[in-house]
């Protein structure tokens, strides 16, 4: 797989090239570069209460969860950030119901994700939650229009409708002559760039990345996250993003910040510091 970086002075897609471009004028109450994220008033898309999780390695226990609360706001960007072992991926996977905590409860658009059944998890992370992984998970036999179109088709959607969306999704992330490249065609930041279209297949409302930058070199790194932060603005949906990356902690609405599975009071934490 290359990782070679791409030109860091160009904005790399449509939707860069919209962010670069001045706004009017300035927005009150809005940051620079940032969504107009919804504030506590309106409904909240997630909702996290007590979530504990434990893992019983061997006679040893470790608490990856001890009692986590949060909300998250449609439209929000959320860094989750904390030193490695902090309980990133074990929150991450708990909210998009790839595993089960031990107590507590998460609700995503209304649905309790931690009382679904196994077919409501299915239909949950097909509907409404997209997934970005550090290791990009594409299909190797398929190119990249076909690994966008995957969710479609498991959610069996026309095939015309599908194909005017692969193409749509593929122009937003700047990959549209790439789109009949199989995977080890592709740079580094290219396959993210596939699978964050394909994570927005099926117009999900919120989308969970883990270390998205994690196997990119820091450039490709600060365009894929100014990508998704780009994405966020475009398209409406919510983003929590477990990242060490300073680049994205920058372009977060908000930053929380594990320390061996529990939240730091988030008045006291800084946007820029180091994790
Ligand atoms: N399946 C498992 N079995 C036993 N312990 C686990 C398991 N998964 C995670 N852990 C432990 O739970 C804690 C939290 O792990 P987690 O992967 O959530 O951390 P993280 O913050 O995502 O780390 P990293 O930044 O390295 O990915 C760690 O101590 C880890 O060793």
């Amino acid at each position: 797989m290359s990782t070679r970086p791409e030109n860091p002075d160009q904005p790399a897609t449509p939707i860069e090239h919209r962010l670069a471009t001045p706004a009017p004028g300035p927005v009150a109450g809005m940051a620079e570069g940032r969504a107009p994220s919804s504030t506590p008033g309106s409904e909240p898309l997630v909702v996290v209460q007590g979530l504990r999780k434990v893992y019983n390695s061997g006679p040893k226990e470790v608490v990856a969860l001890g009692g986590v609360s949060f909300d998250a706001y449609p439209g929000e960007l959320i860094a989750i950030r904390g030193r490695s072992g902090s309980g990133k991926t074990t929150l991450l996977n708990q909210i998009g119901g790839l595993d089960r905590p031990d107590s507590g409860r998460v609700t995503v658009a209304g649905r309790v994700v931690t009382e679904l059944p196994e077919t409501g998890l299915l239909e949950l992370r097909r509907d409404v939650i997209g997934f970005v992984f550090q290791s990009f998970g594409l299909i190797p036999v398929l190119s990249a229009a076909e690994n966008v179109g995957v969710p479609m088709r498991l959610s069996r959607t026309a095939v015309a409708e599908r194909d005017e969306r692969v193409r749509m999704l593929l122009s937003l992330v700047g990959l549209e002559k790439h789109m009949n490249q199989r995977p080890y065609e592709l740079s580094g930041g290219q396959q993210q760039r596939v699978a964050i279209a394909r994570a927005l297949a099926n117009k999900p409302r919120l989308l969970i990345a883990d270390e998205p930058t994690g196997q990119l070199d820091s450039q490709t790194g600060r365009q894929i996250m100014q990508l998704l932060r780009a994405l966020v603005r475009s398209e409406g949906v919510t983003a929590l993003v477990a990242t060490h990356d300073p680049a994205l902690i920058s372009l977060a609405d908000r930053v929380l910040q594990l320390h061996d599975g529990t939240l730091a009071d988030p008045d006291l934490v800084p946007t820029s510091a180091p994790a």
